[in-house]
């Protein structure tokens, strides 16, 4: 198993290219279900979910080409199978996100249940509801999402107990091309919401709302060919910005969108940062400053991500001054802190907050990646530790982080894969 070794103690300076957002190229490319002819998407990170995306779209009759620009075109008009199965979906839970689209584009869909995964139950009831509300008929059996639907799904007005992005992109995908006004409310604003309805717009849906918690949408008979550009990772983007950061180092994040970053923008100058920006970049300069602790409380959007808890543990577990970090949307998101401690760093979980004292130092470990983001805030911490850090079970990493050792290389980072 590949393991990332990390000499902590440089400073990060310079230029890092931020690459597309997985979450948003995720639910795009499963939009191509419903076009009978080709989405050309460019900015696609290269990420074994992507991979594994395009290998469950190639299983059911999508055509798929990369071509040397690294742009990607995927041909929805030869779909012959409408079943996701166990293999593809348990490596990854937005495989669930085939649901919708394959409903409402051929009106059956056989979907193994993602099950559930390190940070949380993360059920799907509120995908199925939605649906069984546009008229399909849905049953749970042996491990699947059995759904059927004679003609097309019906318009109808569903409202979400749980604002969930999932549920959202689901339900938008299934509405596009369903008959008649679909309004979702309670709906999820994630920027990455509005991606998908943006692309789904080049497409020829229509779509009134999206960004907000109502989505009014007409449903048409067909979807057309398009192109289209998957927004900038701003995930991806925080956690640089949190390395240069913790490391008390200078380094700019190019071909960014500072617009959809404006909770961790916020947090990170609280911290003594100084945040500037561009039309696509974002820099962070501490100045020889020294970081102050902060208080974290994860929310949907706008409020402060949940994808961006874990970083910020690791930032507070340096810092002067003690925090307290409540996790609102995942019931078991905490598992970085006790390889975190391993470090030397300071946390005292209560219920769904961890009370974080920070340390003058943390010292280099063996430690264990357990999901995508814990893997980041580890990365981030053997980063500023003193001496060399081994962290295993990266395949969780390479999940979310483009070429992860080479961009953070190119900032002067002692990282090398083993
Ligand atoms: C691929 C992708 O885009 N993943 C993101 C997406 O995950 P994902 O779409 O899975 O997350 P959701 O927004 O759906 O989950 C939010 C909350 O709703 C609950 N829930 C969800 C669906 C449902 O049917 N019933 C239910 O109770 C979940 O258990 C969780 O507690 O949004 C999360 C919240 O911003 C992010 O952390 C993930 O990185
Ligand atoms: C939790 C995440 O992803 P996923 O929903 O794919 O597990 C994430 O991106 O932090």
């Amino acid at each position: 198993m590949q393991k990332l070794v990390i000499e902590g103690g440089v400073p990060l300076n310079g230029d890092v290219r931020i690459s597309g957002a997985k979450n948003a190229a995720l639910p795009i490319l499963f939009s191509a279900i419903l076009v009978d002819g080709t989405l050309s998407l460019s900015n696609v990170p290269h990420l074994n979910d992507i991979t594994t995306t395009m290998a469950l779209l190639g299983r059911l009759g999508l055509a798929i080409t990369v071509n040397e620009d690294m742009s990607v075109d995927i041909d929805g008009s030869k779909i012959d199978h409408f079943e996701a199965p166990y293999e593809l979906v348990k490596t990854m839970r937005a495989s669930v996100l085939c649901l919708g689209p394959l409903l409402a584009r051929f009106g059956q869909a056989d979907v193994s249940l993602p099950g559930g995964c390190a940070i949380g139950a993360r059920p799907v009831n509120l995908h199925i509801q939605g649906l069984q509300q546009m008229g399909a008929d849905i049953v749970v059996e042996g491990g699947f999402i059995r759904a059927r639907c004679n003609g097309r799904l019906k318009g109808t007005e569903v409202f979400f107990d749980v604002v969930s992005v999932g549920a959202t992109e689901n339900l938008l995908m299934a509405a596009a091309l369903a008959e008649g006004e679909t309004i979702l409310e309670n709906a999820a604003r994630e920027p990455e919401v509005v991606d998908l309805a943006n692309c789904l717009i080049a497409m020829g849906a229509k779509i009134q709302g999206a960004g907000t918690s109502r989505i009014v949408i007409q449903g048409v008979e067909k979807l057309h060919s398009a192109d289209y550009r998957v927004q900038p990772d701003r995930i991806e983007t925080g956690t640089y910005l949190v390395a240069a950061a913790m490391t008390g180092g200078h380094v700019r994040c190019t071909n960014a969108d500072p617009d959809i970053l404006d909770a961790v923008l916020q947090k990170l100058k609280e911290t003594g940062a100084k945040i500037t920006t561009g039309e696509d970049w974002i820099a962070l300069d501490m100045n020889g400053r020294k970081l102050k602790a902060v208080n974290i409380s994860t929310q949907p959007f706008p409020g402060f991500p949940t994808d961006m808890q874990a970083q910020f543990c690791a930032l507070n577990a340096i810092a002067e001054g003690a925090a307290s970090i409540t996790e609102n949307i995942f019931e078991n998101r905490f598992m970085h802190v006790m390889e975190l401690q391993r470090m030397g760093a300071h946390f005292d979980v209560q219920g769904h907050t961890v009370v974080v004292k920070g340390v003058p130092q943390l010292t280099a470990a063996q430690v264990m990646a357990t999901d995508l983001r814990a893997s980041a805030s580890l990365v981030l911490a053997a980063l500023v530790a003193k001496g060399e850090t081994v962290i295993d079970r990266i395949y969780h990493i390479d999940r979310g982080y483009e070429c992860i050792e080479e961009k953070l290389q190119g900032l002067g980072a002692k990282i090398r894969r083993m």
